[in-house]
């Protein structure tokens, strides 16, 4: 399959909201998140050609989905679409399903054993979707929507209803789609977990527009955004790669653009990414770096700033090297203690959270 982004510049306008959207998706997996009604299901339905009143322009690679002059039909577009609930067709078995969308496919796309099998359908085939857990139903219904040869995948909430052993089974399915079919997804949700779990990139939305799109990381890690991301303390998320097992202890060494970190065993290989997040909670600050703590990482840092948010406590930022931050809160006193002002060196002990594997 192609791998081409897809460019986009729309509006739409309905009594009491206006969606003015403009962005670029890539292949990977983007998170469209944002308020209830801020527009995110206006906007993917804008770009599956499904809003009548959508004006702008969409392009995918060199093809124009929309102009002033083309309005292709939502099946012209090769757009495959789960939403929460999976919409199969009940008179039609799970391979009746997976057929129909075989037989829409326009262009190459996956293989039919690639998909049952990653996405674990073999069993399922000569099932009654009325027959199936929701969790199984989701996976019939991405299974249908890859067959069908998408060059872009819009997924609206599918996880929303199932319970979370479901989610675990099939966010690490979701995980893989990017790489193995090369398309862009655009994946919206209200769960900050699977942003955090899912996403390379995240497109935030206000009020009908896009407030930024950036790598997830970066706006994580940026205090404009927490209000909005419902980010309840500051947090940084070090983007990372494997680069040891050290079995005699069962630890898992990081390279960082905050240095090498040491973690409790992960199941990942060297070189292979990892996301970690580091909350304010999981930074304890220290004169001289300890010469024995059951905190594996020691950092030396910078104090950047100091911020009082509340009576008494005091929000820190520290520079850790020339590329990474790091937030904590500490009390006055121990600003008074540890002689906290800017520019001043210290040590900081972290707790870093590795996001995304199912360990
Ligand atoms: N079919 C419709 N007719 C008229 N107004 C609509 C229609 N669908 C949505 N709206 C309105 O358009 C706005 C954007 O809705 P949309 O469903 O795109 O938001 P959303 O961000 O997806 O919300 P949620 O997170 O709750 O699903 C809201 O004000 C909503 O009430």
């Amino acid at each position: 399959m192609t791998a081409a982004a897809l460019e986009f510049d729309v509006t739409l306008d309905r009594p009491g909201f206006s969606l003015a959207a403009e962005g670029r998706l890539e292949p990977g997996v983007t998170a469209l998140f944002g308020h209830s009604g801020c527009g995110k299901t206006s906007l993917l339905r804008c770009l599956a050609g499904l809003e009548r009143g959508c004006r702008g322009t969409i392009r995918h690679g060199e093809q124009p989905w929309q102009s002033r002059a083309v309005a292709l039909p939502p099946h012209r577009r090769a757009v495959g679409l789960v939403f929460q609930d999976a919409r199969l067709f009940p008179h039609l078995s799970v391979r009746g399903n997976l057929d129909y969308a075989e037989r829409r496919r326009r262009e190459d796309g996956p293989g039919r054993a690639e998909v049952i099998d990653g996405l674990g359908l073999r069993k399922l085939l000569d099932q009654a979707p009325s027959a199936l857990s929701g969790g199984e139903a989701q996976r019939v219904a991405l299974g249908r929507a890859l067959l069908a040869g998408p060059r872009l995948l819009l997924l609206d909430e599918p996880l929303t209803g199932l319970d979370s052993a479901r989610q675990r089974e099939i966010m690490p399915l979701l995980r893989t789609i990017p790489e193995r079919f090369g398309i862009p997804v655009l994946y919206v949700t209200h769960a900050r977990h699977e942003v955090l779990a899912l996403a390379d990139r995240i497109m935030l939305m206000r009020e009908g527009g896009v407030l930024t799109h950036a790598s997830v990381s970066s706006v994580f890690s940026s205090p404009d955004y927490w209000a909005l991301l419902g980010q309840p303390e500051p947090v940084v998320i070090w983007p990372g790669r494997v680069v040891a097992r050290d079995n005699d202890w069962g630890l898992t060494v990081l390279a960082t653009d905050a240095g090498r970190l040491r973690i409790s065993e992960i199941s990942a290989d060297p070189g292979d990414p990892v996301a970690l997040r580091v909350a304010a909670r999981d930074v304890v600050l220290t004169l001289e770096p300890p010469t024995a703590t059951s905190m594996l990482n020691s950092l030396p840092v910078r104090v950047e700033s100091l911020q009082t948010v509340r009576e008494g406590v005091v929000r820190v930022q520290l520079g850790v090297g020339h590329k990474a931050s790091l937030w904590t809160e500490v009390t006055r006193q121990s600003v008074a203690a540890l002689r906290l002002e800017t520019g001043r060196r210290i040590h900081a002990l972290i707790r870093p959270e590795v996001l995304g594997l199912d360990h």
